[in-house]
Order: structure tokens, then sequence, then C-alpha cells
């Protein structure tokens, strides 16, 4: 019982991200990172495990976290990639910051 409302919980958090409305800031984060669409082919050397909040709603889908914890793990992935790759002060830095923020609001309801 008591798993099946963190997954749900997890399912609201993802939901929320996704909307329109955040998508200005959230974009870059809501599928695998591209390196050859971006011109990073240095990326996949740095960030030895790509994580995007694309690939988390499908390993949610697929019973493939056993707890919230599991998921909220995959999810800082996301934000310590995007930390590592692009440099404080960097466009697409500042984004992750502003989503890491809104996950953090969100987890902690
Ligand atoms: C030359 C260059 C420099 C930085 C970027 N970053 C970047 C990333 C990115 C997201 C998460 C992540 O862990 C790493 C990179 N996503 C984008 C997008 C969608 C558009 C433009 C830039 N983007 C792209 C090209």
């Amino acid at each position: 019982k008591k798993y099946q409302q963190e997954l749900r919980f997890c399912e609201s958090v993802l939901t929320e991200i996704m909307k329109p409305k955040y998508q200005k800031f959230a974009y870059p984060f809501l599928a695998a990172v591209d390196p050859v669409a971006l011109n990073i082919p240095s990326y996949l050397k740095i960030i030895k495990k790509p994580m995007d909040f694309g690939t988390i709603e499908k390993n949610l889908k697929a019973g493939q976290y056993q707890t919230a914890k599991d998921f909220h793990n995959d999810a800082l992935l996301v934000f310590t990639n995007c930390y590592k790759f692009n440099p404080e002060g960097d466009e697409v830095n500042k984004m992750g910051k502003q989503l890491h923020e809104l996950f953090d609001s969100l987890w902690k309801e």
C-alpha cells in the first residue's frame, strides 16, 4: 500500500515538472541529451550515467524503481550531470538550478 502511494507521488512530481508552464527552463532535461544533435561529443566521456526525466518516467512506468528513493536518486543525477557538464553561469546550468528548485519544492511538498 505504502509502495503504491510512494510511486503515485513520484508520478505526480513528474507530471508537474513536465507542464508547459515550466518548459522554458525544463526542456533540456525532459529527454536524453543527444551529444550529436547538440554538438557536444565530449558529453559521454564526461557524463558516465546520462539521465533525464523522460527516461525516469519510462523507468517508473516499467516498475524499475523499488522505492521513491531510487526515483529520487535518478532525479538528482539529472541535476548533477547538468552541473558537471555545464559550468556555473552557463545558461543550461541556470536552467538546471531552476528545475532543481522546482523539483525540491515538489518533493518536500
Ligand atoms: C556546446 C553546448 C554546451 C552545453 C549544452 N548543454 C545543453 C544541454 C544539456 C542538458 C543537460 C546536460 O547534463 C548537459 C547538457 N541541453 C541543451 C539543449 C537542449 C539545448 C542547448 C544546449 N543544451 C549544449 C551544447
